[in-house]
């Protein structure tokens, strides 16, 4: 006789990615546990993040922006789990909450778009580009210090059509965002990373669930994948370390090779004219050490002003 389906609510955004990986969530959870086993609701919950359209996200106040009203939820049992990416994660969670599963990265690259110009190093001097990313604003401008910046807030759609309008020259996406929207082909280039390291826990998608639930833990085991979660680790404790902000461009990259971890982190000004740079490798046991120490050695590197001005 079948047993009873295990009910599971996922909390998502509404936005096209939102769904898009709340649905790969949802479409994984069936393949390890089989269509029968499972009863998958989806729900979708509106965020600040989404609401406010009309100002830069370092403006309202940084973090939490996408993922406050959900998590209420999952406190409070209205949902069971919350699919996020890992990028719009902030380091601290609510109590009670956790990361409980990160899901296989995906090409980590920020993607170059436009329709007149295949590369940044192409664009004509003073040209404009499109972005609301501190971090991607400053890789450009340290590339390019003429480029002009402009805004170019909303979701993945949103933004292709401001490029279409003719308010931009180019911008920028990750390229695991354009490919799970089923948008690569938009995509002119994706960037070297030697040049355009990625923000911290791009393009990996992670679970939230609530500490101690061990029947959704059962349930999410399957989805875990254990080279994803200790990059992520490494990133999101450089990324804790610098106190990363919203107004802070980091950008954050570890790789792992069978026990071998190697990480790259950057922080930048956001006008691009200061940037510094650190690698530093060794056992992935260690990983969220590694994470700290490049995040402390980085920061003495810098200097507190460095801090000072813009938070
Ligand atoms: N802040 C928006 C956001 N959060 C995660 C992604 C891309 C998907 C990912 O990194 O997993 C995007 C869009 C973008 O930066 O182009």
């Amino acid at each position: 006789m079948a047993s009873t389906p295990q009910r599971i609510g996922i909390g998502t955004r509404g936005s096209p990615l939102a769904l898009a990986q709340a649905h790969e969530v949802r479409d994984r959870l069936i393949a390890a546990h089989g269509a029968d086993a499972v009863d998958i609701e989806i729900h979708i919950i509106s965020v600040v993040g989404d609401r406010v359209q009309d100002r830069a996200l370092s403006e309202i106040g940084g973090k939490g922006l996408f993922t406050e009203e959900i998590e209420a939820q999952l406190s409070s049992g209205d949902i069971d789990i919350a699919v996020h990416s890992s990028k719009d994660m902030p380091t601290k969670l609510p109590d009670g909450l956790a990361l409980i599963a990160f899901l296989e990265r995906e090409d980590p690259r920020d993607a170059f778009i436009s329709h007149s110009v295949k590369s940044i190093l192409d664009m004509p001097e003073g040209a404009v580009l499109g972005t609301s990313s501190l971090r991607r604003q400053a890789l450009a401008l340290r590339a390019r210090p003429d480029l002009k910046i402009v805004g170019f807030r909303g979701n993945v759609q949103t933004r292709l059509k401001k490029l279409s309008d003719g308010v931009a020259d180019a911008t920028l996406l990750a390229s695991a965002g354009l490919r799970r929207l089923g948008m690569s082909d938009v995509a002119a280039a994706l960037i070297d990373m030697s040049i355009f390291p990625p923000a911290p826990g791009q393009g990996a998608i992670c679970v939230e669930g609530r500490i101690g639930d061990q029947r959704i833990l059962d349930l999410i085991e399957p989805l875990r994948h254990e080279q994803t979660e200790v990059a992520l680790a490494c990133e999101r404790a450089f990324l804790a370390t610098l106190d990363g902000s919203c107004r802070t461009p980091i950008a954050a990259y570890a790789t792992i090779d069978g026990d071998h971890i190697s990480f790259d982190g950057t922080i930048l000004r956001p006008d691009g004219s200061e940037a510094h740079d650190i690698k530093i490798e060794g056992r992935v046991g260690e990983a969220a050490e590694i994470g700290m120490r490049a995040g402390q050695q980085l920061r003495a590197t810098a200097g507190d002003d460095f801090f000072k001005d813009w938070q």
